[in-house]
């Protein structure tokens, strides 16, 4: 298997508080990895670090094999590592389609000024954009709304469209930021479903999530943390029988624990 990121003894602190420490872990090629935790135990922070939002203060990430720590969010973003959010944050004021084409542009190849000549090579890419548009919108069953105003679609909806909108920019690897929050059963049991489709167009998949019957059911390999430190890593079997994971979730008079 062939790593596309390696995180290397991270570590950060805010203030006297280590919220990530000494965290190693590997994404392949092709998989499924579920970054799982109790709340605060540092998922959000792992993947600021990846996607270059805080400088870890210690150890190395590496994408293919070089290494990429302390790189900008927008070099990061170019070399093909994108997250979706947990909020929305579609253009009010646009069709679907157009937020979706809209997430092109990172991959676009024309200069801006070529757009207003019009020139046969811009005109070819728009066609090309286009197409990948449509593509995406009919692998995340949004053809049917195309041409309605995100924003006004339901919540479930518009978080498909934001999928939809970061696939637009041909990520190598996404990191889905808990994509099952405040989904519905129907719209969350749909989602492993999208996660496989994405998975199979050949896009690496980290999924921080809170929802353990997703991260149960798609990941390949899970990575758990607490506090900030990696306590078991494996297959969905081996981590829902490891008792550090069990005591991390037990300890914890929460819905987690239940779900866990
Ligand atoms: N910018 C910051 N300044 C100070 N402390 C922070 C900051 N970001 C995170 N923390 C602390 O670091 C720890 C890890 O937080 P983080 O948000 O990464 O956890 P999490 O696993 O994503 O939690 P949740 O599941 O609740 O979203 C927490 O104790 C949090 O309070």
């Amino acid at each position: 298997m062939t790593a596309l990121l390696e995180l290397d003894g991270i570590g950060i602190s805010f203030g006297g508080l280590r919220a990530v420490d000494d965290l190693s872990f590997t994404v392949n090629q092709g998989q499924i990895v579920g970054l799982i935790g109790p709340n605060g135990a540092g998922k959000t922070t792992v993947f600021n670090m990846i996607t270059g939002v805080y400088k870890p203060a210690s150890g190395t990430i590496r994408w293919q094999g070089n290494d990429i720590t302390g790189a900008k969010p927008a070099r990061i973003a170019t070399l093909g590592l994108r997250r979706t959010f947990q909020t929305i944050r579609l253009f009010a004021d646009m069709s679907v389609f157009e937020n979706v084409r809209a997430g092109c542009h990172l991959a676009a190849r024309q200069h801006w000024w070529q757009g207003l000549l019009a020139l046969p090579a811009q005109r070819r890419e728009e066609a090309e954009l286009a197409a990948r548009t449509h593509d995406i919108l009919r692998r995340l069953d949004l053809e049917g709304v195309a041409d309605t105003p995100a924003t006004s679609l339901p919540y479930g909806v518009q978080r498909r469209v934001e999928l939809a909108r970061t696939l637009a920019g041909q990520p190598r690897l996404i990191i889905l930021d808990e994509p099952a929050a405040g989904l519905n059963d129907a719209e969350s049991a749909a989602l492993n479903d999208t996660i496989f489709m994405i998975r199979d167009t050949g896009v690496t998949i980290l999924l921080v999530e809170h929802d353990m019957n997703v991260v149960m059911q798609v990941s390949d390999h899970i990575v758990v943390i607490n506090f900030g430190r990696k306590i078991a890593e494996g297959n969905a079997t081996a981590i829902r029988t490891n008792p550090a994971v069990i005591e991390a979730y037990l300890g914890r008079d929460d819905d987690e624990a239940t779900a866990a």
